[in-house]
């Protein structure tokens, strides 16, 4: 191992550091902060990741532009050579990406009564779907689903779907489908190696090559489709979405030689938003539920808020939100104690740099570690209970503490969307438990272990809830 690197696991040549363990890759990561302290590092493969575990280093380092580019990953490229959208892009292409999806979110009303509207009437069709099932022991309904990818599509192409539309339930299949075929294009960003010891057919057979080619031609097709739609029917003066912002855009900037608008490029937006988009949504509005099934106490409280600034089943808007702080603090420590993205969007080192008096090399992966850092004692008191009261002042104002609190990640590539997915939860949060109170089936209890079986989130088990009515 080279002077001056992190501590940590080096390991093997070729495989680098393998934990014979059967512990999950969270624990071990735990087991290693442990071990080495705020920063270290485990070579897997012939990636060199160096894990960071406290906040202001992550903080510091992510503010950083020499650690503002992605890995170089098989991972992150959808389809070519060249990364495109937002996500696992960098240099001039993210930047102009990010802006004008900031923009756009800014302008199609994040934040703004249009989109709130839509949230609303998105959420009443989740309102219903669970009102049919009240009283009775069910699963989260695939509603919850339906509606904030519904959200999406609102907003990117002013489209929406009913749960039974087979389009829609084609594109949520191959979306679940794509999540676990990344899993396998891993292999070749951590071994990659394994292509020059073996046949082209066998290789392609281990990574699923095909099937992963065969789900990406499906949802580009989903993408053009949308997208010479909206070419045939655009109005430049009245942009009806995104998608015919960008298509405005990209004739303005037509005769810039620098431009990196394209419609291949605007397919790949389209990409990032549904899938940075939908599934970190969903999964935080279910662990939501299962904390307020597991916390009654909580979820009365919550409750008798809503109905003295909402009385009589009025629909909440962003205008009521400062004068309902206890709201906003379940929504802050459920995204705390869940930690759902729980290392992070990887970011790469773009150059040989330090960090914490450690050499980082060129190419080294960082992660940080979002389940230790919002469970430090640093920066939390008894980080394991679930304590909304933590993000009230002495006079019962919601106060944003920062320090120690990153789910949509900090520094220059901080979530895009975290206004719009803040919105969706408040409204979501206030309109179900206004209708219903959850709790576990008789007799049983909520399960709030994390399900670790996937890499990128810390999804809740799949607990069964009853909802009940309330009554006004
Ligand atoms: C509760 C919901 C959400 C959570 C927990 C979440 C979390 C995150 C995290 C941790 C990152 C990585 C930050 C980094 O690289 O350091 C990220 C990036 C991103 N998110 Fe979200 N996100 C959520 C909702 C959304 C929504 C609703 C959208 C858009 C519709 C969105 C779009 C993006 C995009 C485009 C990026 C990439 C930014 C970049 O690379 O510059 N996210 N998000």
């Amino acid at each position: 191992k080279p002077a001056g690197l992190p501590p940590g696991k080096w390991g093997l040549p070729l495989v680098g550091y393998i934990p014979w363990t059967n512990k999950n890759f969270e624990e071990v990561v735990m087991d290693l902060h442990k071990q080495y302290g705020d920063i270290f590092l485990w070579r897997m493969g012939n990636q060199l990741l160096v894990f960071l575990n406290d906040y202001k280093m992550v903080k510091e380092a992510f503010s950083r532009p020499e650690f503002t580019v992605r890995p170089d990953w098989e991972t992150f490229k959808t389809y070519e050579e060249t990364p495109r959208g937002i996500s696992t892009t960098h240099g001039v292409m993210w930047h102009n990406n990010r802006r004008f999806t900031l923009r756009q979110l800014r302008d199609l009303g994040m934040g703004k009564s249009s989109l709130v509207e839509a949230v609303q009437q998105q959420c009443l069709k989740l309102r219903d779907s669970i009102a049919k099932d009240a009283g009775t022991t069910v699963a989260i309904p695939l509603q919850l689903h339906v509606t904030v990818l519904n959200i999406i599509w609102h907003m990117v192409a002013s489209k929406q779907f009913d749960a039974e539309d087979k389009r829609l339930q084609e594109f949520v299949h191959l979306m679940e489908e794509f999540v676990i075929l990344s899993n396998r294009t891993a292999l070749q960003d951590f071994l990659p190696w394994l292509e020059s010891i073996m046949p082209d057919f066998l290789f392609k057979r281990l990574l699923k090559y095909h099937e992963v080619i065969d789900v990406k031609e499906k949802f580009i097709c989903y993408f053009q489709e949308e997208i010479k739609e909206h070419i045939a029917t655009l109005d430049p003066d009245n942009p009806r979405d995104l998608i015919d912002s960008y298509l405005v855009e990209m004739e303005a900037k037509k005769d810039d030689p620098e431009t990196t608008y394209s419609e291949w490029d605007l397919v790949f937006i389209l990409f990032d938003m549904f899938f940075a988009g939908s599934e970190t949504t969903v999964n935080t509005f279910t662990w939501l539920c299962c904390y307020l099934a597991a916390n009654p106490q909580a979820q009365l409280k919550l409750q008798a808020e809503i109905d003295e600034v909402l009385p009589n089943g009025a629909l909440p808007t962003l205008m009521e939100k400062s004068r309902m702080p206890y709201t906003e603090a379940v929504i802050n420590e459920v995204m705390r104690v869940c930690a759902l993205v729980n290392f992070g969007l990887q970011h790469m080192a773009a150059n040989n740099t330090t960090l914490g008096g450690y050499t980082i090399p060129k190419g080294a992966v960082l992660s940080a570690t979002v389940t230790s850092i919002q469970y430090d004692n640093r920066y939390w008191d008894q980080p394991k209970e679930f304590k909304p009261e933590r993000w009230l002042d002495d006079n019962g104002k919601f106060s944003m503490t920062k320090e120690g609190f990153l789910p949509f990640g900090v520094g220059k590539r901080v979530c895009v969307g975290e206004s719009l997915a803040r919105m969706e939860l408040f409204v979501f949060t206030t309109m179900i438990f206004q209708s219903f109170s959850i709790s576990p089936p008789p007799g049983k209890s909520v399960n709030l272990s994390p399900d670790l079986s996937g890499f990128f989130f810390r999804k809740a088990m799949s607990n069964k809830f009853v909802f009940t009515e309330r009554k006004h």
